[in-house]
């Protein structure tokens, strides 16, 4: 066995399929076996792993259960469940939750295992082949360095902001601008945004477009966990120090040293986390808790909240010295709801990743689909158009998504708006050209919805050809 060979560990409690896919994959792979969750993690512990491939039926446990700890515990490991339920809400749940990279139906063929298997070694070496180039690039001569920097360049893309999927002329625009201008400078960043709305994609292409890239980007929702375990989780803890500490840990300001902590949920903490967390950004150094020693830490913050973080400073929720050490550069993500042009490229983009995390043929939406994405005003923003999408797709059985497919509330949502003929936000930022851009799109689209996908109809009414009506729809991303 060369000793290049990524190593695979399958957990799954029956002999007979480990059996079956280690024959599968070990003229590829150095492959290990697990029958529980519990010999898994002694493998975790003990040998680097690339791909997990992992039962949905385990006793004791689901599948997706396990994964969610190992994407806690070893989140370099790419995750695959392998499960016999098609549309099991659980799995569903997973592919967001457990940041599953695919979703195989049993029984399976191995082609396709095989197939998978490479793809997720590809994915994590991509990663790791980014973070071996920075080093490079550091050190190299002058004629090297260039080399290296062009494919660096090219990994570097695979994270880069046109993974933030938007309609041309879209509000993001904009924000991403100013997102992409701020990255190479190591300032404080506050994003603000409804929940669901993209602030996390959006602080992961700040950190992948920064000279941080190659460290870690490491995340931790504060409203998460309690206070005192938020402290611990953050700065760690000694061997100890409080009932239940039975080892060090290391908290993650350390773990994101030379890279990116973010922090989501930030005005949620309480006044003397608030303070605690201020002395660590003022003194570059963290004391893990019940610790006498300080550990200088180099770590760039990015924090997001859904709240009004200005008017908590203004009613004393929030302590106005953090604020200002958080928020060098303030970055609004809008909500999916005023930018509904957008709804149709990032309903596209998941149609595609859903299927072929569920191992689905490629799937489109029927016009009648995305009139009704497009007519609902998604409160849960984009991780709700994300959850109604993994569900849509799992349940259709045809490649082309039709509405029925959507939950009754989407349907009832879009049915309240379209019959109330939906009153029209006017875009609250942007230059003249963009909201204009904007406003066009939002007419396009009503006059669309309200034609019922019809264009002859819709162009008729709007004075245009049927072919510059097409042009138009192409533009706002309406149509692909
Ligand atoms: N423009 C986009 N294109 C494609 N996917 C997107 C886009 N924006 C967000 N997503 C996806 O939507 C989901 C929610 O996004 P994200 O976690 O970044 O939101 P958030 O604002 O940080 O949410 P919360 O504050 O609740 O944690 C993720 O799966 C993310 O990848």
């Amino acid at each position: 066995m060369p000793a290049t060979m990524s190593t695979v560990l399958v957990v799954d409690d029956e002999v007979r399929s480990q059996d079956a896919m280690r024959r599968t994959l070990d003229e590829d792979f150095s492959v290990l076996t697990a029958s529980g969750a519990d010999e898994a993690r002694t493998l975790l512990e003990q040998n680097e792993i690339s791909v997990i491939l992992c039962d949905q039926r385990m006793p004791g446990l689901t599948g997706v259960a396990f994964l969610k700890e190992v994407r806690d515990r070893w989140p370099d490991t790419v995750r695959i469940v392998i499960s016999g339920y098609t549309d099991s809400e659980d799995i569903i749940a997973g592919i967001n939750d457990a940041g599953i990279y695919q979703y195989i139906l049993k029984p399976w063929m191995p082609d396709h295992l095989l197939d998978t298997v490479r793809n997720a070694v590809e994915a994590r070496t991509l990663q790791s082949e980014m973070n071996r180039l920075d080093l490079e690039l550091r050190t190299s001569t002058p004629v090297l360095r260039r080399r290296t920097a062009s494919k660096m360049e090219r990994a570097r893309s695979v994270f880069d902001f046109d993974r933030i999927e938007r309609a041309p002329g879209s509000p993001l625009d904009a924000v991403c601008e100013l997102a992409a201008r701020i990255a190479r400078y190591d300032l404080s960043v506050l994003v603000l945004g409804e929940s669901g709305s993209g602030k996390e994609l959006l602080a992961r292409a700040v950190h992948y477009a920064s000279p941080r890239a190659a460290g870690p980007f490491v995340v931790e929702n504060c409203a998460a966990i309690p206070d005192t375990l938020l402290e611990s989780e953050l700065f760690g803890h000694k061997r100890g120090s409080f009932t239940g500490a039975f080892e060090d840990h290391i908290g993650l300001f350390q773990r994101a040293h030379g890279g990116t902590l973010f922090l989501d949920e930030i005005g949620e903490t309480s006044a003397a986390f608030q303070l605690r967390l201020l002395r660590v950004l003022q003194e570059g150094e963290v004391r893990p808790v019940g610790s006498p020693r300080t550990v200088p830490v180099d770590v760039r913050v990015i924090a997001a909240t859904h709240r009004d973080l200005e008017r908590r400073v203004l009613e004393g929720h929030f302590r106005e010295d953090l604020y200002y050490r958080i928020a060098c550069v303030t970055v609004n993500v809008p909500p999916l709801r005023e930018r509904s042009g957008d709804i149709g490229p990032i309903a596209r983009r998941l149609v595609s990743e859903i299927g072929t995390a569920l191992g689905r043929p490629a799937a489109t939406l029927s016009d009648e689909a995305l009139a009704c994405l497009m007519a609902y005003p998604w409160p849960g923003n984009i991780r709700e158009l994300r959850n109604e999408i993994s569900r849509a797709v799992a349940l259709s059985r045809d490649e082309r998504i039709d509405a029925t497919a959507f939950s009754s509330r989407v349907l009832q949502g879009q049915m309240g708006r379209t019959a109330a003929a939906q009153s029209l936000a006017l875009p609250a930022n942007g230059t003249l050209v963009e909201r204009l851009a904007a406003i066009e799109a939002m007419i396009l689209r009503e006059t669309m919805v309200r034609n019922r996908w019809n264009k002859s109809k819709a162009a008729k009414e709007l004075g245009l050809s049927r072919v510059g009506l097409r042009g138009k729809m192409v533009r706002f991303g309406l149509e692909g």
